[in-house]
């Protein structure tokens, strides 16, 4: 298996095989806790004037996402789970689009299968990859706004091609290099509103999902489909 670890939206772009778009902060960790709150389909979109009008052609439909960190004019949600734990999404289709996350979605245009990365359900995607064994991998972090890299997607992307090759991993090291790097900005006073402290645990609670999320293709759009992976072990 040959995985190589790429960045940002350049690395999206030269993807290639089972591609694995990481978004720790927050997108993928986001899109995992509202599955699980029982959402029936998440549809990822990079340009927010296209979220807009599947809004307009579908007003059941749900916006939640970011721009600069905070919700846009007219969204439900923002991109913070813990502002989406006591909100009842069943059955309800969220339209999802983020500054980095769902961007790499859409770059990745030379990938044979996307699914998305996160740590909440790294064990899950390690799985996955292994019960595929596919030729290639790879791993894109998307980093801050596609503008930078992060500890904490680059960390994820190294979690997994650790765990992939057989390596070992100590996760309570790389939490702490995150809370010391760039998961600092969730402790900001004046973020708390739209990126509260308790975003940085709730992404960063290991394992805590059985499921991949991967991207299929309908009509004119992408979603999200969740793939059940059993057994979940501990990597
Ligand atoms: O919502 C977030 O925290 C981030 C902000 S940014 O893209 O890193 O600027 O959005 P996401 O696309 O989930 O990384």
């Amino acid at each position: 298996m040959n995985i190589q670890i790429l960045q940002l939206l350049e690395g999206a772009r030269a993807a290639t095989g089972l591609t694995v778009v990481i978004d720790v902060f927050r997108a993928f960790s986001t899109a995992c806790y509202v599955t699980e709150k029982g959402a029936e389909k998440i549809i990822p979109v990079g340009d927010i004037e296209k979220a807009y009008s599947l809004k307009e052609k579908h007003p059941d439909f749900i916006l939640m996402g970011e721009r600069n960190e905070k919700k846009p004019p007219r969204f439900d949600y923002g991109n913070s789970p813990t502002q989406l734990q006591n909100t009842d999404l069943k059955g309800k289709t969220i339209v999802h689009t983020t500054s980095s996350g769902t961007q790499g979605i859409a770059g990745a245009k030379g990938a044979s299968e996307i699914i998305t990365g996160s740590f909440v359900n790294a064990g899950a995607i390690i799985n996955y990859i292994k019960s595929k064994n596919p030729k290639n991998v790879s791993l894109v972090c998307m980093g801050y706004a596609c503008e930078f890299p992060t500890d904490e997607d680059t960390l994820c992307a190294e979690y997994i091609r650790n765990a992939l090759l057989g390596q070992p991993n100590n996760f309570d090291n790389m939490k702490k290099t995150i809370w010391e790097g760039s998961g600092k900005r969730f402790f900001e006073p004046e973020k708390q509103e739209w990126a509260p402290k308790e975003d940085f645990n709730l992404c960063l609670e290991l394992n805590k999902f059985n499921f991949v999320l991967k991207v299929e293709h309908e009509n004119n759009y992408s979603y999200l489909n969740k793939i059940t992976v059993l057994p979940q072990t501990n990597h």
